[in-house]
Order: structure tokens, then sequence, then C-alpha cells
């Protein structure tokens, strides 16, 4: 892949609180992929109470997953727009059906994936705030807001998600397990699955980077900067 002038097509897989949104953006500052999640733009469309945002909110509050027609279709939509980037997804394909779907139209090169102890995610998940609108998303310890309880960039408040809390996150738990890890053997046959092991996105990160350095052709590298970075 790395000499060819093929578009590139990433995705950033692991359970729920792994990091992916925290590594993607860190990707995005050293490459230049666009990011895509699939939480946000289910967010989003909470936000804006639209039909699919309303659905949404049901599932999620239940901590299960959006259906595979409704999120494929969905997502296939959304990424039209992004057909003339690089881009990187961050939330799907999260099932069997969706890397199906995906594969017949996109040729996706590389999947990382996040393995971390539930330990760890169930620590970081009780300090997890988000921005609902933008989707940043900070931790109380990790990566707390310049001010207390509002967004560094608008001002407007973060809140708590509602499936961040502790008897949800057992049942995302079992969604991964039984539905999004049959995904990461599908890209293992593949060839394209890589995974990086770790509880600390600083330690993960300099591995994750120096990996990338290698796979994404230089004239989609930006500026190098230094390997460590105090936030995000
Ligand atoms: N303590 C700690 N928290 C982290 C670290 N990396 C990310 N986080 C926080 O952990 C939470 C989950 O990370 P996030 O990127 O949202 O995970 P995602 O659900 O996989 O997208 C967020 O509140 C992050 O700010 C880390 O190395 N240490
Ligand atoms: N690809 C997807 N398929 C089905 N549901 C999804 C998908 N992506 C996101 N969701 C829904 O949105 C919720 C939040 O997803 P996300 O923001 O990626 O958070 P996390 O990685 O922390 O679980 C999921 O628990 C699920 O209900």
């Amino acid at each position: 892949m790395g000499a060819s002038r093929q578009l590139l097509r990433f995705v950033i897989m692991g359970a729920p609180g792994s990091g992916k949104s925290t590594l993607a953006l860190r990707i995005i500052k050293h490459f230049q992929l666009k990011k895509f999640s699939s939480g946000d733009v289910l967010r989003d469309n909470m936000l804006r109470d639209t039909e699919i945002g309303v659905l949404a909110s049901i599932f999620m509050a239940q901590g299960k997953l959006i259906p595979d027609d409704l999120m494929t279709r969905l997502i296939l939509q959304e990424l039209k727009i992004f057909t003339q980037y690089n881009w990187l997804l961050c939330g799907f394909p999260r099932t069997l059906t969706q890397a199906e779907a995906l594969d017949r139209v996109y040729q996706v090169h590389l999947v990382m994936n996040l393995n971390m102890p539930f330990e760890v995610i169930r620590q970081r998940l009780t300090a997890r705030w988000i921005h609902p609108a933008s989707g940043r998303g900070y931790n109380l310890e990790f990566n707390p807001p310049k001010a207390v309880d509002v967004d560094d960039v608008t001002g407007e408040p973060v809140i708590q998600r509602v499936d961040d809390k502790p008897e949800t996150l057992i049942k995302r738990m079992k969604v991964y397990e039984n539905q999004t890890k049959p995904v990461l053997e599908y890209y293992e046959k593949k060839g394209v699955l890589e995974t990086f092991s770790g509880k600390e996105t600083n330690q993960i990160w300099p591995c994750m980077h120096a990996f990338l350095q290698t796979k994404v052709p230089q004239r989609h590298q930006k500026t190098q900067l230094p390997h460590k970075e105090k936030s995000l």
C-alpha cells in the first residue's frame, strides 16, 4: 500500500473507553486523514432530535447497538462526503454485518485495535465527560476541561454520557465481546489487523505513531512533532 496513490481507508477499534477517540485525534494531528466517528454522528442526530437520533437514544441508553441496517445506511451515506479524502473510522464497523457492508464499498487497508484491561476502562469511564455538539471528550483525571464543567472551545457545558453509567457499561462490554470481537477475527484473516496493548494513551501512542509512519506515505504525513504530548 505504501507507495500506491490509493486513498487511505483506516479503522480504529477497541472496547468502549479504550481510547479510540483520544488516539484518533492524535492520529489526525500527525497524518492527513479525516476522522469519522459513528458515536458522534449519532449524538449529533440526538441533539438535533432527528428520527434517527430519537431511535439511537433508546438503544444507546440501554447499552445496545443501533440495528445494523440503520447504522450501515447512515454511515455509508455520510461517508460519501469524504470520498475524496483519506479517512479514519472510529466506532464503525462494530458487527460482522457492518464490516461486510463496508467491504462491499471500500477496501479497508488497516485496522488498529486497542487492547486494554476492563478495570482500566471502568475507571476511565466514571471520569469521562463530553461536549455533545462537537464530540470533544474530557477526563477529570487525564485531560480535564480548563474551566470546571465547560468545553474549552465553546464554553458550553460538558456532560456525562448516560451510557457510561456502571450498569450500562457492563452491558456494552458484553455487546463488545459478543458482537464486535468477531470483527477483529474477520480483519485478522484479511491481514489488516494491528493490535496495540497498554493501559495509557501516552504509552500506546508512540508505538502507534511509529507504526503509522511506516504505513502512511510521506505525502500524507504532517510536519513531524515530538512523540510526547502533554495532553490529548
Ligand atoms: N486516565 C486516563 N484516561 C484516559 C487516557 N486516555 C484517554 N482517557 C480518557 O478515557 C476516556 C475514554 O477515552 P475515549 O477516547 O473517549 O475512548 P473511546 O470510547 O474508545 O473513544 C475519556 O474520558 C478520555 O479522556 C489515559 O491514558 N489515562
Ligand atoms: N457502529 C455502530 N453500530 C451500532 N451502534 C453504534 C455504532 N457506533 C456507535 N453506536 C452506538 O453509540 C454508542 C456509543 O458509541 P461510541 O461513541 O463509539 O462510544 P464508545 O466507544 O465509548 O462505546 C454505542 O454504545 C452504540 O449504542
